[in-house]
């Protein structure tokens, strides 16, 4: 796409001249509070705001660290008048009304006009989910057949119609775009970075007066960013179509040249920046992602290579194709994941990177017709076995077995080991729930998808779905439990289920039949005890005996995940209050609710304090829904981790989140806050000096698991160096 300029853009409609009235106007220190909270007694959302936006202005609203995920999304919220402003007198406030409100240049003394409608919204959410109904909608219905009328709509047949005047326009901006080639490909079919134009350049075309574009270069590749950037920047000069755009950006991601302002918001503040002194703020690196001075990533994987610990295969294809009719997506891919392997896969937008990691977890149907396509599957002939470790996984064992035959029975005492749990086998026979388990995902289609219409869900709740790798809550039986009588209707656990996880009767006959790791249970003798009276009594015993432990864990990994990624890791409070930036009505925590399964062991807090802390027990509390979308964005993260699955696929991670998420997910990945809290110094030949607790405790992901990371920013990836390998797709 050479960088050619957009003529057409500047001559679409005659130029008129700009109104001398502000765009925007938000009057000196006004607080900007959610709908429904009373002005003096609720913490606003940003105080002591003052904006303008001036015809000309180019405007960046950059989300910086602390604002828990909501900074620059409270504004774009404002912008959008899904938030009250309140200017600091009842005086500014006549006048501000007076003057045309938030849009004095829409306002007109002879007609009326809604200026909402005036203002669009692009966001890094790729698809509407459930029609906006917030029900789970089927993201691999791309993968097939499209059968549905809707499935069918091409995206030429979404831009609309097109007047004869505007048709010139129209080509130069799709050709411009990378669009052209796929007009008449069925808008469902298309990439995410592919969506992500489209939508933009739907946008565009529908003119409107403002344009909020929230972190538009998220999940475009290289030449797709430069397109784009040059398409704003001719945008922002042309008076016909004079189209306002406001671009929203996670802190350190790079500014476009002609964003001529930028508005920090964090902490519940909103300072404005020029571009220049904003830059000499920020550190090195894309989205606020390293630390002054750091090195990425001398610890995790150099000392595990060193160690011989790249282990036993989990994903085996060879000769791999997908095709669409006539359209070839992946030809011959042959690839091989091992244990405690970090890959990186490339590929610019459409080159098959979601196809692929499709085929992966099951979900595309073309999965069932590769010759040559292993994964992980639970063993049913291998042993049992109970880990005295803390990091593994539970019903979501971390090692492999190529063959059943490696895994003879084993007695108590091999229990203390790492035990092979699953094995590869061919996708057909490999069932895609075990495939759930056994792969975690984050991704742009599986936060569109999780379904938001669950009443209550809790954010505890929503990490508990990571264990089968489902969508619907695991805390029936909390309620009775816990012993609380709050499970109203839609809060089935009481304080949404917390410290409660259900274990299902299959889950225990799959930890019985493939293995049972991390999980303390001494005494259980996982074979029984054949020949003895009374056996079904024992058998079912002994089943309750797993089940207890298999929750134990569950419950462990939760608060484990919720401490290292949750707010008291990215946004620290002093008190357990939410911070400003979390929306959500947090009920704060009683000293009476936690019963015991909310003190897990202290020692594997993320800071010296026991945890869970307060802020964390009234996180987990808190409704998923309520949560910004950066906040969203790491629950799913959470719960991709939170049963240790062999495999990770982290697809776009980072989109919403801000600096101190980015920096939080990346140390616990890393296990940096592990090597911190414990010294446990890594040594030559295995094992850590003097750590016992090697391999436990604060480490996202561990020597049995390997993890996929897609992202067209090197930076982004949290491994670097020698530890990543890359995967490049046409
Ligand atoms: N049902 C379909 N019919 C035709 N083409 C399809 C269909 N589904 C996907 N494709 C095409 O397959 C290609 C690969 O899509 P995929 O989503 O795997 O790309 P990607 O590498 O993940 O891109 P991005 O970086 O934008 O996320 C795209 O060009 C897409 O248009």
């Amino acid at each position: 796409m050479p960088p050619r300029c957009l003529p057409l853009l500047l001559h679409i409609r005659s130029y008129t001249t700009p109104s001398s009235k502000p765009i925007v106007h938000i009057p000196s220190n006004s607080s900007i509070y959610a709908f429904g909270s009373p002005a003096r007694s609720r913490t606003p959302l940003i105080h002591d705001i003052s904006w303008t936006v001036r015809e000309g202005d180019a405007w960046a609203v950059v989300s910086g660290s602390g604002s828990g995920g909501g900074g620059k999304g409270a504004v774009f919220k404002t912008l959008l008048g899904h938030t009250r402003i309140a200017p600091p007198t009842q005086g500014a406030q006549a006048a501000w009304a007076h003057a045309g409100g938030l849009y004095p240049f829409l306002s007109s003394p002879s007609e009326s006009v809604d200026p909402y409608t005036k203002i669009a919204l692009v966001s890094f959410r790729q698809r509407s989910s459930g029609g906006g109904s917030g029900a789970f909608f089927d993201y691999t219905a791309r993968y097939g057949a499209l059968w549905e009328a809707e499935d069918r709509v091409t995206l030429r047949g979404s831009l609309g119609d097109l007047t004869a005047e505007k048709k010139p326009f129209f080509e130069e901006l799709t050709s411009r775009m990378g669009l052209e080639d796929l007009l008449d490909l069925p808008l469902l079919a298309l990439s995410n970075g592919q969506t992500r134009r489209a939508r933009i350049v739907k946008a565009i075309l529908d003119e409107p007066e403002v344009l909020l574009l929230d972190e538009p270069l998220t999940g475009l590749d290289p030449p797709s960013r430069s397109a784009l950037t040059a398409v704003l920047a001719h945008l922002h000069e042309a008076s016909s179509p004079r189209i306002r755009v406001i671009i929203g950006l996670r802190k350190g991601e790079h500014i476009p040249a002609w964003v001529t302002h930028v508005l920090e918001v964090g902490d519940g503040r909103a300072v404005v920046r020029s571009p220049g002194l904003y830059y000499q703020g920020v550190g090195g690196g894309v989205g606020g992602l390293r630390k002054e001075g750091e090195k990425m990533g001398e610890q995790v994987g150099k000392a595990e290579i060193r160690r011989g610990r790249i282990g036993e295969v989990l994903v085996d294809m060879k000769g791999v194709n997908v095709s669409y009719r006539e359209r070839k997506v992946l030809q011959n891919i042959n690839w091989q994941i091992r244990q405690g392997e970090r890959w990186h896969l490339q590929g610019a937008n459409g080159s098959g990177k979601t196809t692929l990691l499709a085929l992966l977890t099951g979900d595309h149907p073309q999965s069932y017709t590769q010759r040559h396509l292993l994964l992980p599957s639970f063993s049913p002939s291998s042993s049992s076995s109970c880990s005295s470790t803390n990091s593994s996984p539970s019903a979501s064992p971390s090692s492999p077995s190529t063959t059943p035959s490696d895994t003879p029975n084993q007695t108590s005492e091999t229990n203390t080991k790492l035990a092979p749990a699953h094995t590869l086998q061919p996708r057909k026979r490999t069932p895609t729930a075990h495939l759930r388990r056994l792969i975690g995902v984050v991704s742009p289609e599986m936060f569109d998808a999780f379904p938001r219409r669950h009443p209550g869900m809790s954010v505890w709740e929503a990490v508990g779905t990571g264990f089968d790798g489902g969508f619907v809550p695991r805390t029936r039986g909390a309620a009775r439990a816990l012993g609380t009588k709050e499970g109203g209707k839609g809060d089935k656990g009481g304080q949404g289920g917390v410290g409660w996880v259900d274990v299902s009767d299959e889950e225990v006959d799959l930890a019985l039949a493939s293995g049972l790791e991390g999980v303390k249970l001494e005494g259980v003798d996982l074979k029984g005890k054949e020949g003895k009276d009374g056996l079904e009594d024992e058998d079912e015993e002994r089943r309750e005996e797993v089940r207890k432990c298999l929750r134990e864990w569950r419950v462990e990994r939760c608060w484990e995940v919720l401490s290292a990624l949750g707010p008291a890791a990215y946004a620290p409070a002093p008190s357990p209050s939410p911070s400003p930036s979390s929306p959500s009505p947090s009920p704060s925590p009683s000293p009476s609710s936690p019963s015991s399964s909310l003190s897990p062991t202290p020692a594997l807090s993320p800071s010296s304090q026991p945890y869970p802390t307060p802020q964390t027990i009234a996180f987990a509390r808190t409704p998923f829904t309520s949560l910004a979308p950066g906040e969203q964005r790491l629950v799913l993260l959470m719960r991709a981790l939170v049963g240790r699955p062999p495999i990770v696929l982290l697809d776009e991670v980072w989109s919403g989140m801000d600096g101190g998420m980015v920096r939080a997910a990346r140390a616990y990945l890393r296990g940096e806050g592990e090597s911190t809290d414990e010294p446990g110094e890594e040594v030559e030949g295995g094992g850590a000096k003097g750590g016992e607790k090697e391999g436990q405790g604060m480490r996202g992901v561990d020597e049995t698991q390997a993890v996929v990371v897609i992202t067209h920013w090197e930076e982004e990836v949290p491994w670097e160096g020698e530890e990543v390998r890359r995967f490049k797709l046409g």
